[in-house]
């Protein structure tokens, strides 16, 4: 090699080619991680036109805007993700089917690919535009995705194939569409971090192995939300609030993106907690955040990198799910600090039951 000439960067290709040889996974499953890569260089570029794109706003006709299957209005950008993804994914290959939090039920790619190509071995569950409200506003939004292998035997998957507890994803990752765009991503050995080089349109490693700090002084909530949550939920923010002369004996910070992706990300790079518990307006569904769609792929993501994940009574990866667009409450982040969090619900348990 001819000296100091720049070492060339370390491609999302070339990560998944040497994880490939070292036997971490197959051919199939890497190109299929490409191809959803593939597909968020795409939204992040229609997230990047903002308003010159015309992408901002509400789907729908003026004063009809579109609901989806959560009951939520969808954003334009919420659609196009949404599209993106089912487009560059409809030629089959490697996947069986598909699920959004968009859509109402899975789609078997046998029903999208138009020369009715084989179906392939992966389910692909994903969260096309994470953050909505934030993106009329310019702030980080992403895209959550996660993949799952699909039963044997099954060519045509419908929904209760995709019910596997997040124990048997085999990848989970996000794309924030921010400053820049990061892609982070577990392929079940560690958790990496990539960021798009927009000048070669490349995803290039730029943190291999991130690791959440056990201890942390930062958590994230809607504190709006406070009059309705639960107990133990009451408890364990008193006592986080009350800093450095309270039970917990040191200050903490707050900070809420409101954009999930976002505040996974902050407590990825420096650790944190995050939390949706359960409230007063939630509890009927379960909770606010989507089980396959964003709780499970973010608490892989994080048990890789050191953290925990919990619903506050139970480990996220072990929930059995009983729907697709099931909701549960989440905690995740620095391994101390959840369970911190899951102590106050054991504890405020354990006296109820008294
Ligand atoms: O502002 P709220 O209602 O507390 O909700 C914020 C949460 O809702 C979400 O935006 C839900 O995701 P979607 O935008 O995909 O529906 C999370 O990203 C975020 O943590
Ligand atoms: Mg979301
Ligand atoms: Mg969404």
């Amino acid at each position: 090699m001819t000296p100091n000439r720049p070492t060339s960067p370390y491609s999302l290709t070339r990560f998944l080619i040497e994880e490939e040889r070292a036997g971490h996974i197959r051919p199939d499953l890497r190109l299929l991680i490409e191809v959803v890569t593939r597909a968020c260089k795409r939204i992040s570029i229609e997230v990047g036109k903002g308003a010159l794109g015309g992408v901002l706003g509400d789907a729908g006709t003026p004063g009809q805007a579109s609901i989806n299957v959560q009951g939520e209005a969808q954003k334009k950008l919420d659609v196009i993700a949404n599209d993106v993804l089912m487009e560059a994914n409809a030629w089959g290959g490697h996947l069986a089917g598909l699920a959004s939090e968009e859509m109402d039920h899975s789609v078997p790619i046998q029903d999208l690919s138009p020369d009715g190509s084989p179906a392939g071995n992966y389910l692909l569950l994903f969260d096309p535009l994470d953050g909505s409200s934030n993106i009329d506003v310019n702030i980080s939004v992403g895209t959550i995705f996660s993949v799952l292998r699909c039963p044997e035997g099954v060519t045509k998957p419908a929904d209760e194939h995709y019910l596997q507890p997040g124990t048997e994803q085999l990848v989970a990752g996000y794309c924030t569409y921010g400053p820049n765009t990061t892609l982070v991503l577990t392929i079940g050995h560690g958790t990496h971090a990539f960021t798009l080089d927009r000048e070669i349109g490349s995803f290039t490693l730029t943190t291999r192995g991130m690791r959440i700090p056990e201890e942390t002084q930062e958590f994230a909530v809607n504190m709006s939300n406070q009059r309705h949550w639960q107990p133990p939920m009451q408890a364990y923010v008193a006592d986080l609030l009350a800093g450095k002369t309270g039970p917990r004996g040191k200050d903490f910070n707050m900070r809420w993106v409101a954009s999930m992706v976002a505040d996974v990300h902050r407590l990825l790079t420096r650790g944190g907690i995050f939390s949706y518990p359960l409230d007063a307006k939630c509890a009927a569904k379960g909770g606010k955040l989507r089980l396959m769609y964003e709780a499970n792929p973010m608490a892989m993501l994080v048990e890789q990198a050191g953290g925990a994940a919990s619903t506050g009574r139970q480990r996220m990866l072990e929930v059995t799910p009983t729907g697709l667009h099931q909701r549960v409450p989440v905690f995740l982040g620095s391994r101390n600090e959840v369970e911190a969090a899951v102590r106050y619900h054991r504890e405020h348990d354990v006296e109820a039951a008294v």
